[in-house]
C-alpha cells in the first residue's frame, strides 16, 4: 500500500467532481472567468488532482495568514506554501469577485474551463511579510521578485469544483496523477518508495545517490522531476525528461519509475522542502530525499547564498512527526577514482582522491564540444545534452551592424553574408534595413516610436533564428542605444549578438554617397534624417568598431571574421 496522502484523504477533485462534470461545465459557460496565468495554472494542476491535499481550493486569508506565518492551515495542518490566487483591482471589478460569487477558471493556453471557484474571501496580502516570512526576504530572491513585480494586489480564496483536467501535448505518459502513481505502485507490489525530485539532468552521482538511498531501506525508486516552472536558466524539461529517460535503464532490475510533476517551483529552500515533501506523500511516496540546498536559488549578487547549505534539512526534520513521509537527508555524492566509486561527501576519508565536474563546468565543456568523462556521466545521457546543446561551431549567432547611411554597413553585411556562406555549416540570414523596412515595417516611419520598434521586430527576428542555429547579420542603422540593448538581450537568450560599429565619419558617407539621399535630406525632401537632422547615439559598448573612411569593406569583414573565429564560433577547418 502506497503511503497515506497528507490529512488522510486524497483531494482528486476530479475524481470527486466527475458526476457532476457536465453540470459544471455548463454552468461555467455562463459564469465570468479568470484567466490564469502559467504559474497559476500549475497550482490549479496540483489542486485539482490531489497533489496539494488537504487543500481544495487556493488558500482564503485565514489559511494564507496561518501558512505564511506558522507553517500551518487554519485548522492546523501542516501546510508551508501559499498557494493562492492573485487577480487586479480591475479584474475584481470587471467580474464581480466578492464573497460568495462563483467564478470560472480559465486555461490562456486553449480557453477552456477548468473550474469553478467559490469565493470565500477577497483580501490584500502584506506582500512584505509574505516575503520576509516565506522565502526569507532577500530582494533579490525569484520569488520575492516575482511576489512584488507579477503578482497583483489581491488574493481570492476559495474552493474549486473539478471540471477538466489540463490537456498536455508531451510526455503525456509520463504525467501521473496522485491517484495514478498510487495505483501503479500498488500493480507493481511497491510498498516503499524513495522519491527524488530534480530540476536538473541526472548523472551517476544522482543514480548512485537514488539506489543507495533505496537499497539501504529495501525500497524502489520515483524520479520526480519538476516539469512545470523551475528557475529561469535551467535546461529546458523537453531535454531533461529525455536524459531521465535515457537514465532508466541504468537502474538495477526494474527499481526505478519516472513521473513527471507539474509544479511551479519558487526556489523557496526550506519552506519549498517541506512542501515538496507533502507532495510526494500524496503521490504515494514513503521516503524523499532532501539533499544539500534543496530547492535553493543559488546566490544573489552579492555572491551571498539565500539559504544556509542545511536549513532545507533542518526544516523537513523539525516537523518530522507531522510530515508522515521520512525525510532522507543526503550528502553530495562525489566520485573515488582510485576505487571507480561514488560516496557521500562526509563517508569518504582524509587523504582519498576525489573527482567532481561542477554544473557551471558542464555548461562549460558542453559548449566547447570537451569530453564528459564516464565515470561523470552515461553516453546515452551525454548524447541527449548535446544534441540539445551543440557545440559554439554549430550554435546560432547574430552580427548586429549598426551605423550610418551609406556607412558601409550594408556593403560590409553583404560581403559577411557571401564569406559565411561559402564557410557552410549555418544557413545565413541578411537583414538589410532597406530590406526589412519593404518586407516586415512597410507601415512605420522615422519618428523614435517607429524606428524602435522596426528594431524590436528584426531583434524578434534575430532572436528566432539564432535560436535554430542561423547565421543572422542585420543592418539597420539603429540610432539609439535602448534598441540596441533590447535586440541584444533578445537575442543572448539563444545565442551570442556582437554589436559592430559602423563608425564612418558623416561627412564621408555624405561625400561618398551616390544615391544622393543625404543630398535630399539636405533639401529637406527627407525630414528626420539620421546624421542630419535626426541624432545618432554612437554605441557604448561595441563589440567592434570599423570605419571605412579609413580601411575598406574586405578588412572590416575579416575582422568580424576573427571576432567569431576567437569565440569559437566558426568551424575548425
Ligand atoms: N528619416 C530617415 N532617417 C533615416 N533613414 C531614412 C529616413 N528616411 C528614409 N530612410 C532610409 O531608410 C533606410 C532604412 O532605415 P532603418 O530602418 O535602418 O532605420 S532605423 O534603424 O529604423 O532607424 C535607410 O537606408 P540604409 O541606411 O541604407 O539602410 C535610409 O536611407
Amino acid at each position: 500500500m502506497a503511503n497515506p496522502p497528507h490529512g488522510g484523504v486524497l483531494k482528486d477533485l476530479i475524481a470527486r467532481d466527475a458526476p457532476r462534470r457536465k453540470e459544471l461545465y455548463d454552468e461555467a459557460e455562463k459564469l465570468q472567468a479568470i484567466v490564469l496565468t502559467e504559474r497559476q495554472l500549475c497550482d490549479l494542476e496540483l489542486i485539482l488532482n490531489g497533489g496539494f491535499s488537504p487543500l481544495e481550493g487556493f488558500l482564503n486569508e485565514k489559511d494564507y495568514n496561518g501558512v505564511v506565518a506558522d507553517n500551518r492551515l487554519a485548522d492546523g495542518a501542516l501546510f508551508s506554501m501559499p498557494i493562492t490566487l492573485d487577480v487586479s483591482q480591475q479584474t475584481i471589478d470587471n467580474l464581480g469577485i466578492k464573497a460568495g460569487a462563483r467564478v470560472a477558471l480559465r486555461d490562456f493556453r486553449d480557453d477552456r474551463n477548468l473550474a469553478i471557484i467559490t469565493v470565500d474571501d477577497v483580501y490584500r496580502p502584506d506582500k512584505q511579510k509574505e516575503a520576509k516570512e516565506v522565502f526569507g526576504g532577500d530582494p533579490e530572491h525569484p520569488a520575492v521578485k516575482y511576489l512584488y513585480e507579477t503578482v497583483q494586489e489581491f488574493y481570492v480564496g476559495g474552493k474549486l469544483e473539478a471540471i477538466d483536467r489540463l490537456e498536455h501535448y508531451d510526455y503525456v505518459g509520463l504525467r501521473y496523477t496522485p491517484a495514478e502513481l498510487r495505483l501503479h505502485f500498488d500493480k507493481l507490489g511497491w510498498s516503499k518508495v524513495v522519491a527524488f525530485q530534480t530540476r536538473n539532468p541526472m548523472h551517476r552521482a544522482h543514480r548512485e545517490l537514488t539506489v543507495r538511498a533505496a537499497r539501504a531501506r529495501q525500497a524502489n525508486v520515483l524520479i520526480h522531476p519538476v516539469v512545470g516552472l523551475t528557475k529561469p536558466g535551467d535546461i529546458d524539461h523537453f531535454t531533461r525528461v529525455r536524459v531521465y529517460q535515457a537514465l532508466l535503464p541504468r537502474y538495477p532490475n526494474g527499481m526505478a519509475v519516472l513521473g513527471l510533476l507539474p509544479l511551479a517551483m519558487r526556489m523557496g529552500g526550506p519552506r519549498e522542502a517541506i512542501w515538496h515533501a507533502i507532495i510526494r506523500k500524496n503521490h504515494g511516496a514513503t521516503h524523499f530525499i532532501v539533499g544539500r540546498d534543496h530547492a535553493g536559488p543559488g546566490k544573489n549578487s552579492k555572491g551571498e547564498e539565500f539559504y544556509g547549505p542545511y536549513d532545507a534539512q533542518y526544516a523537513v526534520e523539525k516537523y518530522r512527526d507531522e510530515l508522515g513521509i521520512e525525510v532522507v537527508p543526503f550528502q553530495m555524492m562525489t566520485y573515488l577514482p582510485d576505487s571507480d566509486e561514488y560516496k557521500p561527501k562526509d563517508e569518504v576519508k582524509e587523504g582519498i582522491r576525489t573527482l567532481d565536474i561542477s554544473g557551471t563546468e558542464l555548461r562549460k565543456r558542453l559548449r566547447t564540444g570537451q569530453e564528459i568523462p564516464e565515470w561523470f556521466s552515461y553516453p546515452e545521457v551525454v548524447r541527449v545534452l548535446r544534441e540539445s546543446h551543440p557545440p559554439r561551431s554549430q550554435q546560432g549567432f547574430t552580427i548586429f551592424l549598426t551605423g550610418l547611411t551609406n556607412s558601409g554597413k550594408d556593403a560590409i553585411a553583404r560581403a559577411l553574408n557571401v564569406t559565411l556562406n561559402q564557410q557552410g555549416g549555418r544557413s545565413v540570414s541578411l537583414l538589410l534595413g532597406e530590406n526589412v523596412r519593404s518586407e516586415l515595417s512597410g507601415e512605420l516611419g522615422f519618428s523614435r516610436e517607429d524606428r524602435d520598434r522596426n528594431i524590436g521586430r528584426i531583434a524578434f527576428v534575430a532572436s528566432e533564428l539564432t535560436k535554430a542555429g542561423a547565421a543572422v547579420i542585420a543592418a539597420p542603422i539603429a540610432p539609439f542605444e535602448q534598441a540596441r540593448q533590447h535586440a541584444r538581450e533578445l537575442v543572448e537568450k539563444y545565442g551570442s549578438f556582437y554589436l559592430i560599429h559602423v563608425a564612418t565619419p558623416l561627412e564621408y558617407a555624405e561625400k561618398t554617397d551616390r544615391r544622393g539621399i543625404y543630398a535630399k535630406a539636405r533639401n529637406g525632401e527627407i525630414k528626420g534624417f539620421t546624421g542630419v537632422d535626426d541624432p545618432y547615439e554612437v554605441p557604448q559598448k561595441a563589440d567592434l568598431t570599423v570605419d571605412i573612411s579609413k580601411s575598406n569593406v574586405r578588412t572590416a569583414v575579416h575582422q568580424i571574421i576573427l571576432l567569431l573565429e576567437a569565440e569559437g564560433l566558426l568551424e575548425q577547418l
